[in-house]
């Protein structure tokens, strides 16, 4: 089979969210046959889309602003409308993940504007898969899915503190992700290439 491409489109203000598009890269890259280019979709220029075009799946990424996706991600999903007029994206696979302060901190309205986008282009959305985790009492913070989140993945990381203080539960969940989303399109690839024999 081909190899097939992840990209990871994602803003950072600060540098958090980041960690978690490279987290999501590792975890992609990790599956055989799989090539995982981090974007980041703020400083792209116009050489940045061919290779957005290329990808069979997208990771949509952005830290939480004011209860969405940031400013920069939003300009850059309006800038994807010339893809949904010639229906560039129909049919690749997506996913997503959002970083905010708060613990929620309406991270889920960021990750249901990913899903809408996603459906805007036609594309196939893919949850995060993972049973929450830290919601027992013998449960830990470093749970896999720590925050409970179903639609994609979301991580918390104190304002106070740089992007090295990003949780090692959300990388280890942003690098499940990738995971999830490579292992996942790399079906949906085989299973078209044998419909068109
Ligand atoms: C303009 C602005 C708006 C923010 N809005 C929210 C919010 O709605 N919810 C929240 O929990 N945190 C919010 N935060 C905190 C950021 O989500 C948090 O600092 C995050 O780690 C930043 O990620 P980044 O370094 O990738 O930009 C906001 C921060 C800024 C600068």
């Amino acid at each position: 089979m081909s190899t097939i491409t992840v990209g990871i489109a994602y803003t950072s203000g600060y540098g958090h969210t980041r960690e978690l598009a490279n987290a999501a890269a590792q975890g992609a890259g990790s599956v055989p046959g799989t090539v995982a280019e981090t974007i980041d979709v703020a400083a792209m220029t116009d050489d940045g889309w061919p290779t957005l075009d290329r990808c069979d799946a997208i990771i949509f990424g952005s830290p939480t602003y004011m209860g969405s996706a940031s400013g920069a991600f939003h300009a850059f999903a309006e800038a994807t409308s010339a893809r949904w007029m010639t229906r560039a994206w129909q049919d690749k696979i997506a996913a997503g993940f959002t970083n905010s302060g708060s613990m929620s901190g309406d991270k889920l309205h960021t990750l249901q504007y990913f899903s809408m986008l996603a459906a805007q282009h036609g594309m196939h959305w893919i949850s995060l898969g993972l049973l929450p985790g830290w919601n027992t009492t013998t449960a830990s913070e470093h749970d896999h899915n720590r925050l409970g989140f179903y639609l994609g993945a979301g991580a918390q990381t104190w304002n106070d503190q740089g992007p090295e203080a990003v949780h090692d539960a959300d990388l280890s969940t942003a690098r499940y992700l990738g995971q999830r989303v490579a292992t996942h399109t790399r079906r949906f690839v085989a299973t078209s290439e044998v419909a068109r024999l």
